[in-house]
């Protein structure tokens, strides 16, 4: 399979709204997401039960402002009321001074656990101010609160990040901020982290049992983060060690980090372990292939109608699988689409999407996405290659405008990852009946706008049921 194609020359998150006057900068969402008074409760409280991510503003549930299709930023766009004159309406008292520019920070005592004294902020601050930390810790530290050192193992590897198997836990760490190359790109600025983080909390929001509140969407597809650390120092020998073993083994394509010096900083992502990524997995049988294809689009439709969700990057790198520890046919998965509650078998497979390097989401107050057209190279792969193909039908779908709304682009890569499964199943000689099957669905899927019209199709019909209805027997195929 052709390495994933990485984001290349992102300068930085597009800050900008092409057509209007529209501008989506940082500051802006950090002065919605007041992060002085989300500083002042991370201190008391679990970081992920303080985000209170407007996930539904009425404005989106109402569903009049989805822009499908025109590529327009015009009042077809989803973007929250109120947005637009974002600016004007910033009235703290506070205006700050950062790196990246002004940012508007309302004025609220913070507690002492979080040394914020109402001076300018950096992105960097502001990114400590987030992960709870005063100062970075060393990598050794964060490490060690999960595994012995000894016991650390490299599991796979990506342009920006290692990610590395800690205890029960996965840490993906991405260096940023620093001027070396890292596998011959530009590393990723504060801002870009920062940004990062928050489309990942507003994810972890979907998850079922977050907050207090019955959700309106909510489902367990994407990959739970755990938590978030700012480190600096040089790589741990620890981690240089698993670095190497992995290197042995599978060989790396990424540059050895012995050269990162001790002002070297990073970002760790503490993750759920998802399993094995679907490029390395091998299917059991149709029912697994099925029940994949069920869960990712139930999870894309969810978070679609949830934040207007795009991953834009949903190759088989990003999908990762796992069996149940106990097998039990009967384990389902459930979520809640639009407020109902629906569940699918899961034969014994569970479904993690990660990696939202490029994904576009809107979070209720800010439009979180990545100019894909600043990195002509993404669409340049070899024709004829599915993934290839897949991002530039990305590129006719949006025309471009990569702020906008376009949940086709969910159904490209769903359509891709039928593809995907049919190659898998070739390898299991599933038989005609099941391939005939699933290239009709794949064909059914290119007239659909979006995920949630996908989990529509007849396809899923026979495993798709209320969360009170018995469970349907697989139909014989
Ligand atoms: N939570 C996780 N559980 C298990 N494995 C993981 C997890 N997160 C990442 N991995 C492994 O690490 C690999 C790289 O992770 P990821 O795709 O997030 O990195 P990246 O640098 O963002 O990649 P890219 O170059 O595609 O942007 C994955 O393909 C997978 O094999």
């Amino acid at each position: 399979m052709e390495e994933s194609p990485s984001p290349k020359n992102f300068a930085s998150w597009n800050k900008e709204m092409k057509q209007n006057i529209i501008t989506h900068d940082l500051p802006a969402i950090l002065e919605r997401w007041n992060i002085s008074s989300l500083a002042r409760r991370a201190s008391s409280e679990p970081l992920f039960d303080i985000m209170e991510t407007p996930i539904l503003p009425s404005v989106l549930s109402n569903n009049s402002t989805t822009n499908r299709g025109s590529g327009t930023c015009t009042a077809g766009r989803a973007i929250p009321e109120g947005y637009t004159d974002i600016s004007l309406k910033s009235t703290a008292k506070d205006s700050l001074i950062t790196s990246f520019g002004k940012v508007n920070i309302k004025e609220e005592p913070v507690e002492a656990s979080i040394p914020w004294n109402g001076e300018a902020l950096t992105a960097f601050d502001q990114l400590l101010m987030v992960c709870r930390q005063s100062a970075p810790v060393t990598l050794a530290e964060v490490f060690s609160a999960y595994c012995e050192p000894g016991s650390i193992k490299k599991l796979g590897e990506g342009t920006y990040g290692e990610a590395y198997k800690a205890g029960r836990t996965v840490c993906k760490v991405v260096p940023f901020d620093g001027d070396l190359l890292v596998n011959g790109e530009s590393q990723k600025r504060s801002e870009e982290i920062l940004e990062e983080v928050l489309l990942s909390l507003t994810l972890n929001n979907l998850r079922a049992g977050r907050g207090d509140d019955v959700k309106t969407n909510s489902c367990n597809g994407f990959i739970e983060t755990k938590d978030f650390r700012v480190c600096q120092g040089p790589y741990d020998p620890s981690l240089i060690r698993a670095w190497e073993d992995y290197d042995a083994e599978r060989g790396s394509e990424n540059d050895h980090p012995k050269e990162f010096t001790r002002e070297q900083c990073y970002i760790v992502f503490v993750l759920a372990d998802g399993g094995t990524d679907l490029e390395s997995f091998a299917l059991d049988d149709y029912k697994e292939a099925h029940s994949l294809l069920v869960q990712v689009t139930a999870s894309l439709a969810v978070a679609e109608s949830a934040c207007e969700f795009e991953h834009r990057d949903l190759h088989w790198g990003n999908i990762l699988l796992a069996h149940d520890e106990t097998p039990d046919t009967n384990n389902t998965m459930s979520f809640t689409l639009e407020g109902k509650r629906m569940c699918t078998r899961t034969f014994g497979l569970n479904v993690s999407i990660i990696d939202f390097t490029l994904s576009r989401i809107n979070t209720g107050t800010a439009i979180l996405f990545l100019d894909l057209s600043a990195d002509p190279a993404l669409f340049q792969g070899k024709r004829g290659d599915k993934q290839a193909e897949t991002y530039r039908r990305m590129k006719q779908i949006t025309q471009e405008h990569w702020e906008g709304s376009f949940p086709k682009t969910n159904v490209a890569w769903l359509i891709y990852l039928v593809d995907m499964v049919l190659q898998k199943l070739k390898a299991l000689a599933a038989g005609n009946k099941i391939e005939r099957e699933l290239r009709s669905f794949k064909k059914r899927l290119a007239s659909y706008e979006s995920a949630g019209d996908c989990l529509r199709d007849p396809f899923f019909a026979d495993v798709l049921m209320a969360e009170d209805d018995e469970l349907p027997s697989m139909p014989p195929l």
